[in-house]
């Protein structure tokens, strides 16, 4: 963005923030945003990468705003385009994740997805990740990047942090990544300029105050509250640290930063707990305040579920879904209506847990129907890393191919093969086409599409 006006009283409100240096913030308002990605550890390719980020191994900036819609490994998942402060979230979590231990983690405000995938990447098999959004519309983005993202230890759920409450003890690390004033967005979202006023950061704080309440139960004693916004003003950051800190047994965490990365490292007025502040001009991102918590007492822990029932499962059936599946045993089936799901298999009691308190919305990896003796694959299936390669027919697509499977166009391909394919870009799934006699039946999903005509 050039020549930025900002809100009045905003670069007023900000001089007596930790770290804020009004010229080189301003100067950097001069420009464009920065474009960072952040690679699937999971689906190793050859995108084009630059410079790293510091505080992210899988972190890059790019030269130059690529047209993502037109790179088929986006669609397969390769990479999610991440702001590179935000990535500062992989760091926290690195810093205090128990080593060697399974951790329940709930991103509790998760949509689009950018700190569940980064999250994600981090965790084993055995570890679960609960991804979480309250507005039902934004929840299908965010089950669409978990996807792509291909891993099997994912649960998507439409709550409120309220219903959260119940889940007494159950996660051990707790990312609130909060709706906020979003002042550290003004280069990238012009309307957050706009709307910014010192009332709006008020409300903001109310809310922040009660989405943290709401979480508390559910953080069990020893684990770890991660707390961020993209807002610069102390009262959203460094008071909310005090609130939580004089309110709940809670203690802040040092967490290290290396000096060459220019991160401001702040303490809340009142109980000196610590923060991180990312201030465009000074660092090479957006802005963003992140702060560490580690709970010190027991909120009580939830009873264990006793199965109710369990769901007879058809042995057959489940013989010709695991043939789909790579180390088949890992995992447990579940039937939803007529959809076959797989998620790991530490993850059993867990789901049936979450399945009493909440609503999921997606549950590990949908392999898809039966239908008589066949299975009719799902596009979860060909974007997760848990399929069964050998088992299934794969169609390597060019550039001008993948990007009119991707379309959803009619493609015309010369193989003599038949029956269900997956249809892949550089060795990445993009999704499944049928090969029929004298056509290709085009299965990309229809509502992920691309609509817009190729940049000339
Ligand atoms: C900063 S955004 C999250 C961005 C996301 N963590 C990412 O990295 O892609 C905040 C999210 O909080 C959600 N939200 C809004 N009001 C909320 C509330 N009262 N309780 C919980 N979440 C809320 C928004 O819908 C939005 O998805």
């Amino acid at each position: 963005m050039s020549n930025a006006v900002f809100p009045p009283l905003f670069i007023d409100s900000l001089h007596s923030e930790p770290g804020f240096d009004e010229q080189s913030f301003v100067e950097a308002h001069q420009n464009e945003a920065l474009v960072s990605i952040r690679l699937n550890p999971f689906k190793p390719s050859d995108t084009q990468k630059g410079a790293p980020v510091p505080w992210c191994n899988e972190g890059f900036y790019l030269e130059k705003r690529p047209s993502f819609t037109f790179d088929p490994l986006f669609h397969a998942g390769a990479y999610y385009v991440q702001e590179a402060s935000s990535m500062f979230i992989g760091h926290i979590f690195n810093c205090v994740k128990p080593d060697g231990e399974p951790v329940k983690v709930l991103d509790l405000c998760a949509a689009p997805g950018g700190k569940s995938t980064l999250l994600n990447s981090l965790l084993n098999n055995t570890d679960l990740l609960v991804a979480n959004e309250i507005i039902k519309t934004r929840v299908p983005i965010l089950a669409d990047n978990l996807t792509r993202w291909g891993t099997a230890n994912s649960i998507v759920t439409n709550n409120d942090p309220r219903d959260f409450t119940r889940l007494k003890g159950f996660f051990d690390i707790i990312l609130v990544d909060a709706p906020c004033s979003g002042s550290g967005m003004f280069r990238k979202d012009g309307s957050a300029m706009e709307e910014w006023s010192q009332a709006n950061v008020e409300l903001c704080h109310q809310r922040q105050q009660r989405i943290l309440a709401d979480i508390y139960p559910a953080l069990k004693e020893d684990g770890y509250l991660i707390y961020s916004t993209c807002s610069y003003s102390h009262q959203e950051n460094e008071d909310v640290l005090d609130w939580l800190c004089t309110e709940f047994a809670m203690e802040s965490i040092n967490i290290p930063v290396q000096p060459d990365w220019n991160i401001t490292t702040s303490q809340s007025p009142k109980k000196g707990a610590y923060g991180y502040r990312f201030y465009p001009g000074k660092i090479l991102g957006e802005g963003l305040f992140a702060a560490c918590l580690k709970k010190t007492n027991d909120s009580g822990t939830l009873p264990a579920h006793k199965n109710s029932g369990q769901q007879k499962l058809p042995i057959k059936e489940i013989a010709l879904v695991k043939e789909y599946i790579k180390d088949a045993d890992n995992y447990y089936y579940l039937k939803v209506a007529d959809d076959w799901l797989a998620i790991d298999k530490h993850h059993h009691e867990s789901l049936n847990t979450l399945h009493k308190h909440l609503y999921i919305k997606k549950s590990g990896v949908r392999i898809g129907k039966i239908a008589g003796r066949d299975l009719v694959p799902d596009h979860e299936l060909a974007l997760s890393v848990i399929i069964n390669k050998d088992a299934v027919l794969q169609i390597p697509l060019k550039y001008d191919e993948a990007i009119a499977y991707l379309r959803k166009d009619n493609l015309v391909l010369s193989t003599a093969d038949k029956g269900w394919s997956l249809m892949s870009y550089e060795g990445l799934a993009l999704g499944w086409a049928k090969l029929l006699p004298n056509r290709v039946n085009n299965y990309y999903p229809k509502e992920l599409r691309i609509l817009s005509a190729l940049p000339i």
